[in-house]
């Protein structure tokens, strides 16, 4: 049964979802779980060595395994990884459980934010070099073609580029909360009636 209060963040790497959100659930008063972090717990290996050594098929099917267990759970937000949702058993478990949130970030300050981390395969070559700035610009675009459609299905969408963090936390607290609450009402509503003996 979808749950209104597991939020789900996603968009690019770089858009601020493992820094927001932390401070989202606090705001919130809810839990949090980075998806990426639940991952490199369960294989016991960080994402680096995953891709590296298994492959990113294997680092796509590690996602869904890790997200099975946490569906149901309420009041928790979740950080995914940028590419969560063009797995197609992960995009379905996701919209099938939970309220979707995209951080959408200019592909400009995306390759801003990401161009001195070392921690992303996929913003690497393809014998693991580093990039410049502009080599990450052009596989954000290409990346991002590719992706946008499914981010653009969330239910909240916010943009942070111009934003400071902690507005980006405020606007968003606001807008989940809001909808929180017209959804679980929706649910109320729509539920079931048990019928009683004397029907
Ligand atoms: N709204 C923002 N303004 C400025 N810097 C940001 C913002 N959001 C994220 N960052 C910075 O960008 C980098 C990537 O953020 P992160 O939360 O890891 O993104 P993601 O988890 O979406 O890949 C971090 O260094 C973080 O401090
Ligand atoms: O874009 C992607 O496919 C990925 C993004 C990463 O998470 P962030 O979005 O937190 O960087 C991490 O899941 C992995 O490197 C794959
Ligand atoms: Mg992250």
């Amino acid at each position: 049964m979808k749950q209104p209060s597991l939020i789900f963040l996603t968009g690019f790497s770089g858009s601020g979802k493992s820094t927001i959100g932390p401070l989202l659930a606090n705001s919130l008063g809810y839990d949090f779980l980075d998806l990426d972090k639940e991952i490199e717990l369960f294989a016991a290996k960080s994402i680096n060595r995953i891709f590296a050594e298994e492959g990113e098929a294997h680092f796509r099917d590690l996602e869904h395994t890790v997200l099975e267990k946490l569906v149901g759970r309420t009041e928790l937000v979740v950080s995914l990884g940028g590419g969560a949702l063009q797995h197609n058993p992960c995009f379905s478990l996701i919209i099938a459980s939970g309220t979707l949130v995209y951080l959408h970030s200019s592909p400009e300050i995306l390759a801003k934010r990401l161009s001195h981390k070392t921690d992303r395969p996929l913003m690497k070559g393809d014998n693991g070099e580093r990039l410049s700035k502009e080599q990450i610009e052009k596989k954000i675009f290409a990346l991002l073609e590719q992706r946008e459609p499914r981010y653009k299905t969330a239910q909240i969408i916010i943009e942070t580029d111009t934003k400071r963090i902690g507005s980006t936390v405020e606007e968003l607290t606001r807008k989940i909360e809001r909808y929180v609450r017209r959804a679980e009402k929706r649910q109320f509503v729509n539920k079931p009636k048990k019928h009683t003996k004397s029907e």
